[in-house]
């Protein structure tokens, strides 16, 4: 299978279940730091897929840690919360390391003589340069620059780590930790599972996803991320204009823009109230263009992806994102859609997230892709 968007999708259950089985090695060097110094809370700056990783971490952070976890954009660090982070454990994340942004903030914390760890996908990335204190978070070598499976990954990297952290400052008791750990794993096949479903579903509403002309993306909790990132996907790949909200506050006004044309995206799953699903329905009556992930056993119309397994909502980002990024990379790939405006390379040109030797970076990845294939 060539190493497209889909090939990456693909293969996220498998590489999540073989990092799982790694963890304590996995974890074990940031592990390692962070008990290695007296700060307790934690603060995770990043940008695009990365920052919405950490967002969609959070609750499970939250919830397996005794102390404080603030995720926070490279913009708000820089501009608002620099001197209040100051005394926090700080991870900056960047899969490509090449993330000029994040460059920025390392310099910065040099001159200061503050300490950080870079999380990234790439160890060859432009930031390795500025830390000795990289880690490597599970990724592998993923060649594409709209990423997804370092999207699920880098989720998974946050909650294993947090898991170890609790385990070894015995604040988390061995069932705790067995649970989670198995809660994971299950998330892990539902990942399988619902990009299974996601291609029955692409299959079926095929013509009704290749005219889909703009999107609003609903999810609540951690799955506020998983719609953030489903935004991020389909305007960088599908280019169409794409909104996301939380459900109660997509009914506080968003909805008023609504007509037939529209194609609205629910994620109901981990819930405890039938709330969302009754807005899936008063959404019906507008829009037939209806999509849902569940894992409620309620109607089973068109259109729904069925999950049989309830898990706790903060583990459901681990296989909820599989919907959005299938769609990303399919329907890109069949509208041939890839390419942007012939503008674009103006404004790229102009301002650029990246560095400058980030094409020649993305194409060394390549060749060593190519080269580990011909063994
Ligand atoms: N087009 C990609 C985005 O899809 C991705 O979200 C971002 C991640 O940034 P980083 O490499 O710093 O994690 O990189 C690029 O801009």
């Amino acid at each position: 299978m060539e190493k497209d968007m889909e090939y990456y999708i693909q293969v996220s259950g498998r590489i999540m279940k073989d990092n799982l089985d790694k963890r304590k090695s996995l974890t074990k060097k940031i592990c390692d730091w962070y008990l290695d110094q007296d700060k307790e809370d934690i603060c995770l700056i990043a940008s695009g897929s990365s920052l919405n990783a950490a967002y969609a971490a959070r609750p499970f952070l939250l919830k397996y840690s005794k102390f404080d976890i603030s995720v926070l954009s490279t913009v708000e660090y820089l501009d608002v919360y620099r001197e209040r982070e100051k005394n926090r454990f700080t991870i900056l994340i960047s899969q490509s390391g090449c993330s000029t942004n994040i460059i920025e903030i390392m310099r910065g914390l040099n001159k200061e003589h503050q300490p950080f760890v870079l999380l990234t996908g790439n160890e060859n990335g432009s930031a390795s340069r500025y830390t000795d204190h990289l880690v490597e978070y599970g990724v592998g070598n993923e060649t594409i620059d709209y990423v997804t499976l370092g999207y699920s990954t880098l989720i998974e990297f946050l909650m294993l780590m947090i898991l170890e952290i609790g385990f070894q400052k015995r604040e988390i008791s061995d069932q705790e930790y067995e649970t989670a750990v198995s809660q994971i794993r299950n998330a892990c096949e539902m990942q399988e599972l619902c990009l299974m479903q996601a291609k029955e579903l692409v299959q079926k509403r095929y013509q009704d996803l290749l005219c889909m002309g703009k999107a609003i993306l609903v999810g609540d909790g951690a799955n506020l991320a998983t719609v953030r990132e489903g935004a991020l996907k389909f305007q960088e790949t599908l280019k169409v204009p794409t909104v996301y909200y939380e459900s109660e506050e997509f009914i506080h006004g968003p909805d008023m823009q609504l007509t037939p044309d529209y194609s609205v995206f629910f994620i109901d799953c981990g819930k405890t109230s039938d709330r969302l699903y009754d807005i899936y329905k008063a959404t019906l009556l507008i829009t037939e263009h209806c999509y849902m992930i569940t894992d409620q056993v309620h109607d089973k119309r068109d259109g729904q992806i069925w999950i049989p397994c309830r898990l706790p909502a903060e583990i459901t980002p681990l296989y909820t994102a599989a919907l959005f990024q299938y769609i990303a990379a399919h329907v890109t790939k069949e509208k041939n859609n890839f390419t942007c405006h012939p503008l674009f390379s103006r404004m790229e040109q102009a301002v650029s997230p990246k560095t400058e030797d980030y094409d020649r970076i993305m194409k060394e990845k390549l060749e060593r892709s190519r080269r580990e294939e011909n063994g």
